[in-house]
């Protein structure tokens, strides 16, 4: 469906010189694959996505999506090209004197399609996106997440069999992500739809992509399904990328107790504590000037179970005078 056959590019700067965005990237995407590129600020990611679309050519090599010979293709072959590949972005880059309705409108304006086609067109994606009732919104009236809807409605108004997704929930909180990816695998799920997913999260990568490619320094460093390279990641960019997920979601898991406790029993419970430090929690004496002296306060963080258990054996009988504080 979409092949990248040995591209280079090379920007050429008369100030900086010489930019090797890409080099020598070969990549083959399927029909209908959900497939992630990750990788570092600066890696060549929005570069590749570009060529993609046809925005840069390649210094070499070749670009085809759906049998089109993008990189070979004039300005107006492009323009057609385009209507088959859509595209969402991070910062949306919806037109800000336009309603809603109207965003989603635009690109059909642009085919020259007839009104009541447009219409028709627009409700449904409206009702696709969960948007019927902010249709004569305009985008500045939108929350993140509404907008991203809008973009995505947008991006899919001419019908595309490619959807490129640049960063597209880099700029939202972990909820509305979760509600967008939904969204783009029930898009996925009815359309069969391709879709190409640049991201540096790899929570977006692990719950959205079958297949991914890691770059760094403008090389695809590795690829394969995102199950095997998450189980046995090979190359150190790769594996740094996994680790990152593991502390993201270690996090979130992460919990907070206050406690107050007699200073006097301090050593005692110190020492019931340190068994628990090594599944991970932690144990703070918090300096608090209001302390009388005959006691202090313990902040225990961790995982939620640990926590909660260090809580617990703190509080057991021998060691009655424990005091929640929180
Ligand atoms: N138009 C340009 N002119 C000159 N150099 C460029 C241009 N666009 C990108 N570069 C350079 O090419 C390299 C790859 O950049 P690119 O934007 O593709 O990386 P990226 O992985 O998408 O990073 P980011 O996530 O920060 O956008 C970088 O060194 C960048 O500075």
């Amino acid at each position: 469906m979409i092949v990248l056959d040995h591209v280079s590019k090379v920007y050429r700067s008369p100030k900086d010189g010489d930019v090797v965005a890409l080099k020598d990237i070969h990549l083959e995407i399927k029909r209908g694959e959900i497939f992630g590129i990750v990788g570092h600020s600066g890696a060549g990611k929005s570069t590749l996505l570009r060529l993609l679309n046809g925005l840069e050519k390649p210094t070499s090599g070749r670009v085809t999506v759906d049998g089109i010979p993008i990189s070979e293709s004039s300005e107006r072959q492009l323009r057609e090209a385009r209507k088959k590949i859509g595209m969402i972005f991070q910062h949306f880059h919806l037109l800000w004197s336009r309603t809603v309705w109207e965003n989603v409108a635009f690109p059909l304006e642009l085919a020259g399609k007839p009104k009541r086609e447009i219409r028709e067109k627009v409700d449904t994606l409206l009702e696709r996106v969960g948007l019927t009732h902010r249709a004569n919104a305009y985008p500045a009236q939108l929350s993140g997440g509404q907008k991203q809807r809008v973009g995505i409605a947008r991006a899919l108004a001419n019908d595309p069999t490619v959807l490129l997704c640049d960063e597209a929930t880099s700029a939202l909180d972990p909820e509305t992500t979760a509600s967008i990816l939904e969204l783009l695998k029930e898009i996925h799920r009815d359309t069969g739809i391709t879709m190409v997913v640049i991201t540096h999260e790899m929570s977006v990568v692990k719950r959205l992509c079958q297949r991914m490619a890691v770059m760094e320094d403008g090389k695809i460093v590795e690829q394969g399904e995102v199950e095997a390279l998450f189980r046995e990641p090979k190359h150190p960019v790769t594996r740094q990328f996994v680790e990152s997920l593991i502390a993201e979601k270690e996090n979130a898991e992460r919990h907070t107790a206050l406690i107050r406790i007699p200073s006097r029993k301090l050593d005692l419970l110190w020492g019931l504590l340190a068994e628990r430090v090594k599944r991970g929690v932690t144990a703070t004496i918090l300096p608090d000037a209001a302390e009388s002296g005959d006691h202090v306060t313990l902040r225990i963080g961790g995982p939620k179970d640990a926590v909660q258990e260090a809580v617990a054996a703190l509080k057991q009988d021998e060691h009655r005078e424990v005091i929640p504080h929180v």
